[in-house]
């Protein structure tokens, strides 16, 4: 089955089409793993947009249950340069092609990804259009143009948990050495933006009682949980268009230790007085180089996002912890007087190294 990706820029792709069959808009972004499909297509944070993997053969181990990062496939569609159809791995329950199907997201192979990075790397991200529906390249053309795109919208609010839960799970047998396995004894309350369940799984491996609130809960709703910390979770969107949970942020920075991971570094920052802006192709893969600042250290770290904070935006009393090496990005930040520290890549990994794990482990002691 024909299928087809336009950008708003006129550019044209034909490929196959794989998954479900339709239409689907969104920001086109491209992910630099080399494994880690499910954990990406199921992570809240890419909700409203079309993701393409640089890496060329994409499902040759399959998917299971076990490696979702929430309940759904997230991804508005999927991009990929060879599709492996028969799968080959002992965890695998569903081949990449039903499980999309399954999800009613639409997938396209066939196509030239290397182009299709390079010129997103060189214009930057743009809107566009995965269709096996509209096969016509003028009407998809003007249908990716059409599209709003991703500043100024607030997604977190389609992907916000309906009510609050508790999460007691931690790692499985595959991931247990990662981090210490510690007895229960922090009361964490996790605000889900958007939340992908393996920061879920850290938090509780070191020793948190995890209760989940929803991203739209007041500081009260929070507070009355009288948690030792708060963690900040991940999520889709415009971190700027997000003003009740930034409102909610400033309200609890001067009660509890605070935990920010990516969307939640982003809300830490603008909630301390700190700006926003959008990067021109963001930041996604497995292998993005961060040094700490307080250590000198080097990470290899995961990351997923496409806003960053402005650094020269900082308050004085507010200090850059981690830098991206590859553009000198802000990665991580921390306040010189009160527990409450973030970064902007992902330390929970899945998929990923585990260079970063340390993060849960301060964590913890910040709560003393
Ligand atoms: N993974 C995330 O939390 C992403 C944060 C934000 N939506 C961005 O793209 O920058």
């Amino acid at each position: 089955m024909h299928a087809k990706l336009a950008l708003a820029d006129g550019t044209v792709f034909t490929g196959r089409g794989f998954g479900a069959t339709g239409e689907t808009l969104g920001e086109v972004v491209f992910n630099t793993s080399m494994a880690g499909y499910q954990e990406v297509l199921t992570d809240p944070s890419y909700t409203g947009q079309i993701v393409t993997m640089t890496y060329p053969l994409i499902g040759n181990y399959g998917t299971t249950a076990d490696d979702e990062e929430s309940n759904a496939v997230r991804v508005a569609g999927f991009i990929v340069r060879e599709l492996t159809r028969v799968p080959s791995n002992f965890r695998s329950d569903r081949d990449l092609d039903s499980y999309l199907k399954a999800s009613n997201v639409v997938g396209i192979e066939g196509i030239d990804t290397r182009a299709l990075v390079r010129r997103l790397r060189v214009r930057g991200s743009m809107n566009g259009i995965l269709s096996t529906a509209d096969l016509d390249d003028a009407s998809l053309v003007a249908k990716a143009r059409a599209f709003p795109g991703m500043e100024g919208r607030d997604l977190v609010s389609e992907v916000v948990p309906k009510q609050s839960f508790k999460w007691d799970k931690g790692f499985g047998t595959l991931t247990d050495h990662v981090l210490p396995h510690r007895p229960a004894t922090k009361k964490v309350v996790a605000i889900d933006y958007g939340m992908k369940w393996n920061i879920l799984r850290c938090l509780t491996q070191v020793g948190c009682d995890v209760t989940v609130v929803p991203g739209t809960a007041s500081a009260d709703e929070v507070l009355a949980h009288n948690p030792d910390g708060i963690f900040l979770s991940n999520g889709p969107g415009d971190p700027a268009a997000v003003g009740y949970a930034i409102d909610t942020v400033k309200q609890l920075i001067p009660k509890k230790p605070l935990f920010g991971i990516c969307l939640g570094h982003q809300l830490l920052g603008l909630a301390l007085g700190a700006k926003t802006f959008k990067l021109k192709f963001g930041h996604r893969g497995a292998n993005q180089p961060v040094r700490n600042e307080l250590t000198k250290q080097i990470e290899i770290t995961t990351q997923n996002h496409g806003f960053a904070v402005d650094p020269t935006t900082l308050p004085k009393d507010v200090q850059p912890t981690h830098i991206n090496l590859n553009d000198n990005t802000l990665e991580g930040l921390r306040h010189t007087t009160l527990p409450v520290f973030s970064v902007q890549y992902h330390p929970e990994a899945a998929a990923g190294p585990h260079d970063s794990s340390y993060l849960f482990e301060e964590f913890r002691k910040l709560m003393g």
